[in-house]
């Protein structure tokens, strides 16, 4: 049976790192797949791991149709096993439709990739279509830490070093002084804009203490070893 499945985590947790080796396990298992992914970090129609991987893939628009690029190439005779869909939170929700009726209808596994919450700790359009549709949901296995040393949960997103909780929802750009990207971003409409994502826990997030603020701490806090 073919299924939909929704691999989550923060910024930075190994999404797209494991989208390629999925697509690799599956491509050496004798299986056919395509790679889809929407405004990835490099610019590029491209899925690529900070880990130095980096595929070609199928860029995803607001009028991409899953079921159309599928249904098209089978009846051209090509053999289509699977779908790996990077950047998923940036997927509209009829299109992550599409993708369960592409389970469902066409037997085709559905591998989906995002991050589920952005800067405001809000679902994105397709990250919630996904916990709505996905037959499973996994979660990253190998944490990002927060500062402190807590497991990270949120994505702050910091505009000229300072934590903001307003702007628009999509700015492609980097964790701060990770990466290849300048701390700067673009928004969806290719303006650009000075901004940078660091991964909190939900204590910190809340509070807005970033990296940068640490050594301004209030008194009683101290930093915490991993784990706790
Ligand atoms: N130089 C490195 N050495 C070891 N692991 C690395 C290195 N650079 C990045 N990573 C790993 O890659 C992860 C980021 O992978 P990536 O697929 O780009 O994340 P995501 O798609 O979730 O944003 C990091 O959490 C880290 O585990
Ligand atoms: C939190 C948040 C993130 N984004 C963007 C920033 C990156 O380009 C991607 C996430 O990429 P990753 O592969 O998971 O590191 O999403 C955004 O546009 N809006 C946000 O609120």
């Amino acid at each position: 049976m073919a299924e939909l499945v929704f691999f989550t985590g923060t910024m930075d947790s190994g999404k797209s790192t494991l989208a390629l080796q999925m697509d690799y396990n599956h491509r050496a298992g004798g299986r056919l797949g395509l790679l889809f992914t929407r405004h990835d970090r490099s610019g590029e129609a491209a899925i690529t791991s900070r880990l130095g991987l980096r595929t070609p893939a199928i860029e995803v628009t607001a009028s991409s149709s899953f079921w159309d690029e599928v249904v098209r190439r089978r009846t051209h005779g090509e053999e289509v096993d699977y779908l790996i869909c990077d950047e998923a939170q940036f997927y509209r929700a009829e299109q992550v439709d599409d993708l369960a009726r592409v389970v469902d209808e066409l037997e085709v596994d559905v591998y989906a990739f995002g991050i589920g919450t952005d800067f405001r700790a809000r679902l994105f359009e397709g990250s919630q279509r996904l916990v709505e549709l996905a037959d499973r949901i996994e979660s990253l296995q190998v944490p990002t830490l927060c500062w402190c040393g807590r497991r990270a949960t949120h994505n702050a997103r910091t505009v000229g070093g300072t934590m903001v909780r307003t702007g628009e929802q999509v700015v492609v750009a980097d964790i701060t002084g990770r990466g290849t990207l300048p701390p700067a971003g673009v928004t969806a409409q290719g303006q650009p804009v000075e901004v940078g994502y660091e991964t909190l826990c939900r204590r910190h997030y809340m509070a807005g203490r970033t990296a940068a603020t640490a050594d301004v701490m209030g008194e009683g806090e101290q930093l915490l070893p991993f784990g706790e």
